[in-house]
């Protein structure tokens, strides 16, 4: 199978070898990115953007990594506008990452779409499975964050420190804790009257 057949396979949430010449060379190109990218820390924004367009999907004006990014493919990864990621975010992207505009990460977030399979003899043979994570528009995740694969997190909210992601989170609420739950929704009674 080529690259790409095994990439929409992937997709479709069915199981899938991870272990193929394909995946496991592909993984090795995007190490060599992100190291590119990181690398490329202090450079123009316009340049450091340029790198990102060869690793992800689809990536928005003004994105950026603090270093160290890392990615597992990068070719299922959708950035929106203005995204800000905190140092050492990992995206493990086999089921597809969507992000919208205005996100914010904070250090150490880990996003993981693969499951490898529960059975043991599958594992070791290389089985997989994964789902997509969605993350809506002017989303907070907070530092040390690890969201699992199928979750959905909506728009506005913000995820509290240190949690992890194993259900998806409603629009306009903070969550937090292991396994994450709604601890009560944003209102106007949050705004503090602050201004730039
Ligand atoms: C780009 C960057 O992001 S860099 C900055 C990185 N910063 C962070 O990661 C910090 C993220 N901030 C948090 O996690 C904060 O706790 C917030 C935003 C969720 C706080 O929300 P607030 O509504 O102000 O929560 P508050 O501190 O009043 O706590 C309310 C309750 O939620 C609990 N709670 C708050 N945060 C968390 C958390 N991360 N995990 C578990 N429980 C939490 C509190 O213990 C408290 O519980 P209690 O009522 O039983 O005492």
């Amino acid at each position: 199978m080529t690259l790409e057949s095994q990439r929409a396979h992937m997709l479709t949430g069915r199981m899938y070898n991870d272990l193929t010449p394909e995946l496991v060379q592909a993984r090795q190109d995007t190490v060599l990115l992100t190291t590119g990218y990181n690398d490329s820390f202090g450079r123009p924004q316009a340049e450091r953007e340029a790198i990102l367009r060869r690793l992800l999907r689809a990536v928005g004006e003004g994105c950026h990594f603090e270093p160290t990014f890392r990615c597992e493919f990068g070719f299922n990864i959708s950035v929106g506008d203005h995204f800000y990621a905190n140092f050492d975010c990992v995206l493990l992207d086999g089921g597809g990452i969507t992000i919208g505009d205005h996100v914010l990460f904070g250090p150490r977030v880990g996003v993981y779409t693969s499951n490898h399979a529960i059975d043991a003899a599958e594992r070791v043979a290389g089985g997989c499975y994964a789902k997509p994570v969605t993350i809506g528009d002017h989303v907070w995740v907070g530092g040390d964050v690890v969201i699992n694969q199928g979750v959905t997190i909506g728009a506005g909210s913000i995820v509290g420190s240190g949690s992890v992601v194993t259900r998806s989170v409603p629009a306009g609420v903070i969550a937090a804790g292991n396994p994450a739950r709604v601890l009560r929704p944003i209102t106007e009674a949050d705004r503090t009257g602050y201004q730039p």
